[in-house]
């Protein structure tokens, strides 16, 4: 089994500014998937994160300069917002001329400088929104960059490692909440900080009774918003658990689709999946109800601190309240500003409330996004030698301590392994896996096999075929033995390198998105790829299907292959790679019928010309073909040793 694919980050334009906290949440809990369907450019594609020709590049995030991006931003929506006390003294201005008897054409300058006030204001605004959109952006690219890089250097026989279900909904749909908190709630928190005291030292030297009803009024919108983004922050954590756990068991059980379908076991299925996608919707109510909630709080508390301001400056001017100017008496000018500015003074604080859901669903997806670039270290972790972990840049060829327990005598070597078909040795090797009571292999296996040579893998289920192949694809390290590829070491420094020269053909080839051509090539580097994909293509005798598909999008979302066709996929994928001097074949012939599996046995004994071949296999027809088998023991055999 290679390594699993994870999806690659794609871009979405930031969501639409919703007013309310109830838009925000509806916006963070309703998948995106939901809402709309996929862009086309999400179906690019894909391509194995491991994929031996392609080096992964890891900058590390840009959180320095991301920083000052993002304050640069919030400093300029919070400008823009001020823009609306001059706005106001203006409006209030004119209007008070106009009730002391002012001409109608006094009103023209007012007026044009309250449009050119709000044409900058726009301005402002619409600039520090995509500056902070710009800002946030490389930082969740690198956030799943990083989280992608972590799962690739995994070992794809890690069991700890995250589902795919599960990483692609996490870095491809959920990681979107990052950019939304950091685009929207962090300049939403400056404007709160910094308008209303603005709005305050305005209101407050004409009327303390006003400024005094905003400073009480204000500081319970904020305080009740915590208590509550508590909740939310939990429901969210919760909502995100449950929806990638669903998909994790979508994907799981759509791979096994033919085996539900045999065993009889669809309403099972089905009924599992009901009841997932009802606790998903329950965790979703339950994110809904708390921003509506909130929502009400909020507009409660926010409309009663207006209403207040407004009766006040109403009895003031009948004159009913004549104190709290400051000893005198409000022109009716002063009390429209105040009365314009009241709103203005709730508005950041309302526009928090509504990010602060988008802050509970971006630190949910953070944290999830970390749990996914943790290097899985620890007594269960299989790390894949040869892959470097973001963390681990520059220090895993130098660190001998990650190539296994034996020195890594040839990891200086950086001459490339020789061409043609590779020689491959295996010494005293030892593996077992993290938790498993008995070894995978017998203990100190060794095996010599000629360069050209072709092998058979034999012996019983769960013998451990597939986990020596894996051992010598440098999948998983052994935890004792040497194992030499070409006459090189396979260790932590070599692996990737040698991977190189490698070709594996598991049991059921992963069929990405994408045409027949680019699901050979898989994104390697080649002197005209595509006529060298259409030559294996046509090698592994899919020309018909792809004249037949005429360059459709096949594998996930698109026409599918059968299991005889998507083998012949994988042969042409090992015959694309020139450099590959050693085959790896995972029974190559399991779960298909008797011509197809000859068919499939001719392609490999002609695939193995000049290259050595190594097969596990419970075909004896396959193993009879090759120059030599190898058995490996029972299990029990192997526990009775232990
Ligand atoms: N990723 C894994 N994590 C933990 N244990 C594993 C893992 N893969 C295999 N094993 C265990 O290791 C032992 C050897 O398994 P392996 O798949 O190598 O056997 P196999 O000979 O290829 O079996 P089969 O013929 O059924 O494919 C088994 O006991 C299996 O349960």
């Amino acid at each position: 089994m290679l390594p699993r694919a994870v999806a690659g980050s794609c871009a979405r334009p930031p969501a639409s500014g919703g007013a309310s906290p109830a838009a925000a949440a509806v916006r963070a809990a309703v998948p995106a998937g939901d809402a709309a369907p996929a862009a086309p450019a999400a179906r690019k594609p894909l391509i194995p994160a491991t994929s031996p020709t392609r080096k992964t590049t890891h900058k590390p995030p840009p959180a320095g300069q991301g920083k000052v991006a993002a304050r640069n931003a919030a400093l300029i929506q919070a400008a823009a917002a001020l823009i609306w006390a001059p706005q106001a003294a203006l409006i209030a201005m004119a209007i008070g001329g106009l009730a002391h008897g002012a001409p109608a054409s006094a009103m023209l300058a007012p007026a044009a400088g309250v449009l050119a006030l709000g044409l900058l204001r726009a301005a402002l605004d619409a600039l520090g929104v995509r500056r902070a959109f710009q800002g946030a952006r490389p930082i969740l690219t690198a956030r799943r960059r990083d989280a992608c890089a972590a799962m690739a250097a995994r070992s794809p026989l890690d069991m700890n490692r995250a589902a795919s279900g599960e990483a692609a909904a996490i870095i491809g749909e959920q990681a979107e909440a990052v950019q939304a908190w950091l685009a929207r709630f962090q300049p939403a928190r400056m404007k709160a900080s910094i308008v209303p005291l603005v709005i305050l030292a305005c209101v407050a030297p004409l009327s303390w009774v006003a400024g005094l009803i905003l400073l009480i009024a204000a500081p319970l919108i904020p305080l009740f918003m915590a208590l509550i983004g508590w909740r939310a922050k939990a429901a969210s954590e919760a909502q995100l658990v449950e929806m990638g756990a669903m998909n994790a068991f979508l994907l799981d059980r759509l791979r096994g689709l033919a085996t539900i379908r045999t065993l009889g076991a669809v309403e099972t299925t089905a009924t599992r999946l009901r009841a997932n996608a009802e606790t998903v919707r329950r965790k979703t109510m339950a994110v809904l109800r708390i921003a509506f909630l909130s929502s009400a709080v909020l507009e409660l508390f926010s409309a009663l601190g207006v209403a207040l301001v407004a009766v006040y400056i109403g009895f003031h001017l009948l004159g009913d309240l004549p104190f709290g100017a400051w000893g005198g008496k409000l022109t009716l000018a002063q009390g429209l500003f105040i009365l314009l500015l009241a709103p203005a003074f709730f508005e950041p604080l309302r526009e928090l409330s509504a990010v602060w859901h988008d802050k509970a669903a971006g630190e949910a997806a953070m944290t999830a996004l970390d749990r996914l670039s943790a290097p899985g270290e620890g007594p269960a972790a299989i790390p894949l030698p040869g892959a470097q972990a973001p963390e681990r840049q520059g220090e895993a060829a130098t660190d001998p301590a990650r190539s296994g327990s034996t020195p890594p005598a040839s990891s200086l070597s950086v001459a490339p392994p020789p061409t043609g078909p590779l020689m491959v040795t295996a010494h005293g090797l030892r593996f077992r896996y993290p938790g498993a009571a008995t070894p995978a292999l017998p203990d100190g296996f060794s095996v010599n096999i000629a360069a050209g040579e072709r092998v058979a893998l034999l012996g019983p289920s769960g013998g451990g075929k597939s986990t020596l192949l894996a051992l010598l694809a440098g999948l998983a390290a052994p935890q004792h033995g040497v194992i030499t590829i070409g006459g090189q070491r396979l260790d932590d420094a070599s692996a990737a390198r040698l991977r190189q020269r490698m070709a594996w053909i598991g049991q059921q080839p992963h069929v990405f998105t994408g045409g027949l051509e680019a699901n050979v090539s898989l994104g390697r580097a080649a002197p005209n790829v595509r006529a060298s994909a259409g030559r294996a293509l046509r090698w592994a005798n899919l020309a018909d299907v792809a004249a037949s598909r005429g360059g459709a999008i096949i594998g996930e979302g698109g026409v599918g292959l059968s299991g005889g066709e998507a083998l012949r996929l994988a042969l042409a994928r090992a015959a694309f790679n020139q450099e590959a001097g050693l085959v790896l074949a995972d029974e190559p012939t399991a779960h298909l019928d008797r011509a197809t599996a000859g068919a499939v046995t001719e392609s490999l004994l002609e695939l193995a010309k000049g290259r050595t071949l190594i097969v596990a296999t419970h075909d004896p027809e396959l193993a009879r073909r090759m120059d030599r088998t190898i058995h490996l023991p029972s299990p029990t055999a192997l526990e009775e040793r232990s």
